[in-house]
C-alpha cells in the first residue's frame, strides 16, 4: 500500500518506518526543515535501539521518503497517518492546533478515497472534528479512523512489530477493511486487533496511560509508607506483583514517571473530565503524588549536608526520563538538577544517550561529563535519577576512589542494601531501609 505519515517525531518516525519493513511505500512529512534534510541523507533523528537499521534499509530500498511537502507527500497515499503533537494547553488539555490545522490543509489536497488515521493521543471527539475540518475542503470521500499507538520509547520498534493488541474506532466497513489489511503482517496469533467505535478507541489510549500512572503512583505511595514503618518496597512488590491480577510490570517505585505521554495523558483525561463535569478523583491523586514524588530524595540530599549545599558537587547519572531513549521530556532528573542548582550545589552530569538533548535546554550551568565515572570524580555524592543498564553494576572500587565520600541518593532502587552496608557507603533509595555507611 501507498502510505503517508504526517509528522515525523518519534510515533511518526517508528510508524513510517515500520510500515516500510513490512513491505508498505511510506512518504513521511514533516514541517521541521533540519529534520526533514537530515533524514533524507539518512541520519536518524531519534535515538531508538534498532531503528536505525530499518530505516536505512527502508531508504536504501526505496521504501521510505522524506518530505516538507504536504501535497507531494500524500501523492497517491490510500492512508494517511497523523503523528502529529498534541501537547498540553495552558488550561492542561490536549492541544490540538497541530491536528486540526493539518485536517484544514489535507482537505483540497484529498483526490481519491483516502483513509485518515488519527495516531496521535486525542480526546475523545477528535476524530469528528478532524472529518468536519477534512470535510470543509474536500472533493472526494474520506474515512477518519482513530488508530492511538501504544509503544514505549526505548522498545519502540519491538512494540510496533509484535503489539500486544491493535486499536482500531471506526464506524465505516470500508476503513476497517483498509486498516484490517494494513496491520495483518503485525499481529501475532492471540494478539488481536481490536475494532470499536471511535470514541471508545479515543479513550482507550488515555485509559491505558492512566490507569499505568495510578499503578506507579500507587506504588510510590506503598513504597512512601513503608519508609515510615520499616517496611521493604522491593519485597511489598514481589509479594503483591505475582498475584497475577495485579500483574509484575508498572509496580517499580522511584522518583515518579516523566516522558511526553503520562504526565501530559494524565493531564488532559482529568480535563476532558471536568469539561464533562466528571469529577475524576483518582486521576488528581495520581498527579499530585508524581509532583511530590519527583523530587523525593531532594530534603533527604539536603539533610545529609546539614541544609548547605553551597560547595558541594553532586555526580547526577541518568538524565533521560527512562534508560534506552535520548529524550528528556518531563524527565524527573532535571527537576531535581534545578532543585541541586538552586540550593547552590555544582551539578556533574552524565547519561549514555540524553546529553545532547540536556546541552541545548540547560546549557552550561551544569557539567558534561562522558562517563559516569569522571562525573563522579571528586563529587560529594552520586545522585541516580534514571535506570541506565551501566549504573547497575558499576566498578564501586573506583567509584569509591573517586567520589570525596561514599554516598549515593538512589532515585530507581539500583542496588542491595547489602552490598551498599558492605562497601560501606551512605545509601537512600526509595521505600527501603537507610543505609548510613
Ligand atoms: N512519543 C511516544 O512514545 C508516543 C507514544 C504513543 C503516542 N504518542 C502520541 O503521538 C503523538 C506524537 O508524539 P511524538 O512523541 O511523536 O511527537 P514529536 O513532538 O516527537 O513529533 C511531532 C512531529 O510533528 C511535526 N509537525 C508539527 N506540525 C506539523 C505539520 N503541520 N505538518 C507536518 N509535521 C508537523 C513536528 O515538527 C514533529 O517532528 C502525540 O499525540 C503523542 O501523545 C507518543
Ligand atoms: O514501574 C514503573 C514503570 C515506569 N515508570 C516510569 O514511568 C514513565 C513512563 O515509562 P514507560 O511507560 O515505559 O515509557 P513511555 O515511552 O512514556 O510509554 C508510555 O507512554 C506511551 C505514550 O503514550 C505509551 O504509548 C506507552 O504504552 C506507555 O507505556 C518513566 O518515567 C518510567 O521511569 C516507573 O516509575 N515505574
Amino acid at each position: 500500500m501507498k502510505i503517508a505519515v504526517v509528522g515525523t517525531g518519534y510515533v511518526g518516525l517508528v510508524t513510517g518506518t515500520c510500515f516500510a519493513e513490512t513491505g508498505n511505500t511510506v512518504t513521511c512529512v514533516d514541517i521541521d526543515q533540519e529534520k526533514v534534510k537530515k533524514l533524507q541523507n539518512g541520519k536518524i533523528t531519534i535515538y531508538e535501539p534498532g531503528l536505525e537499521q530499518l530505516f536505512e534499509r527502508n531508504l536504501k530500498q526505496g521504501r521510505l521518503a522524506f518530505t516538507t511537502n504536504l501535497k507531494e507527500g500524500i501523492e497517491g497515499a490510500q492512508i494517511i497517518f497523523l503523528a502529529l503533537p498534541t501537547p498540553p494547553g495552558e488550561d492542561g488539555s490536549a492541544d490540538l492546533k497541530y491536528i486540526l490545522k493539518v485536517a484544514d490543509d489535507l482537505g483540497p489536497l484529498l483526490k481519491d478515497f483516502t483513509v485518515i488515521v488519527d495516531k496521535s493521543t486525542v480526546p475523545v471527539g477528535t476524530a469528528d472534528k478532524v472529518r468536519e475540518r477534512v470535510a470543509k475542503g474536500a472533493k472526494v470521500e474520506f474515512d477518519v479512523v482513530s488508530n492511538p499507538e501504544f509503544l514505549r520509547e526505548g522498545v519502540a520498534v519491538e512494540d510496533f512489530m509484535k503489539p500486544d493488541r491493535v486499536v482500531i474506532g471506526t464506524n465505516s466497513a470500508r476503513g476497517r477493511k483498509v486498516m484490517e489489511q494494513l496491520y495483518q503482517p503485525f499481529v501475532r496469533q492471540g494478539n488481536p486487533i481490536i475494532f470499536m467505535d471511535e470514541r471508545s478507541a479515543e479513550l482507550t489510549k488515555y485509559a491505558a496511560n492512566a490507569f499505568l500512572a495510578t499503578k506507579i503512583s500507587f506504588m510510590n505511595e506503598i513504597a512512601n509508607l513503608c519508609e515510615s514503618v520499616g517496611a521493604d518496597v522491593d519485597s511489598v512488590r514481589k509479594g503483591v506483583g505475582t498475584d497475577s491480577r495485579i500483574g509484575k510490570r508498572f509496580l517499580f517505585p522511584g522518583i515518579g514517571y516523566g516522558g511526553s505521554c503520562f504526565p501530559k495523558d494524565v493531564q488532559a483525561l482529568a480535563k476532558s473530565s471536568s469539561d464533562v463535569q466528571y469529577d475524576f478523583k483518582i486521576l488528581k491523586a495520581v498527579m499530585d503524588v508524581n509532583a511530590d514524588q519527583k523530587t523525593r530524595l531532594i530534603p533527604r540530599v539536603k539533610e545529609y549536608f546539614n541544609n548547605n549545599l553551597k560547595g558541594k558537587t553532586i555526580a547526577v547519572w541518568g538524565l533521560s526520563f527512562k534508560p534506552h531513549t535520548d529524550d528528556i521530556r518531563e524527565a524527573p532528573a532535571l527537576y531535581n538538577i534545578d532543585l541541586l542548582l538552586e540550593a547552590g550545589a555544582t551539578v556533574k552530569v552524565h547519561d549514555p544517550e540524553g546529553m545532547e538533548n540536556v546541552k541545548k535546554l540547560v546549557g552550561s550551568k551544569i557539567q558534561y561529563c562522558e562517563t559516569p565515572y569522571e562525573a563522579a570524580e571528586g563529587a560529594d555524592a552520586v545522585f541516580i535519577a534514571t535506570e541506565w543498564p551501566e549504573f547497575r553494576t558499576p566498578d564501586f572500587e573506583k567509584l569509591s576512589s573517586l567520589l570525596k565520600a561514599k554516598v549515593i541518593f538512589d532515585g530507581r532502587n539500583l542496588y542491595d542494601l547489602s552490598v551498599m552496608k558492605e562497601l560501606g557507603y551512605a545509601y537512600y533509595s526509595i521505600g527501603r531501609e537507610v543505609v548510613h555507611g
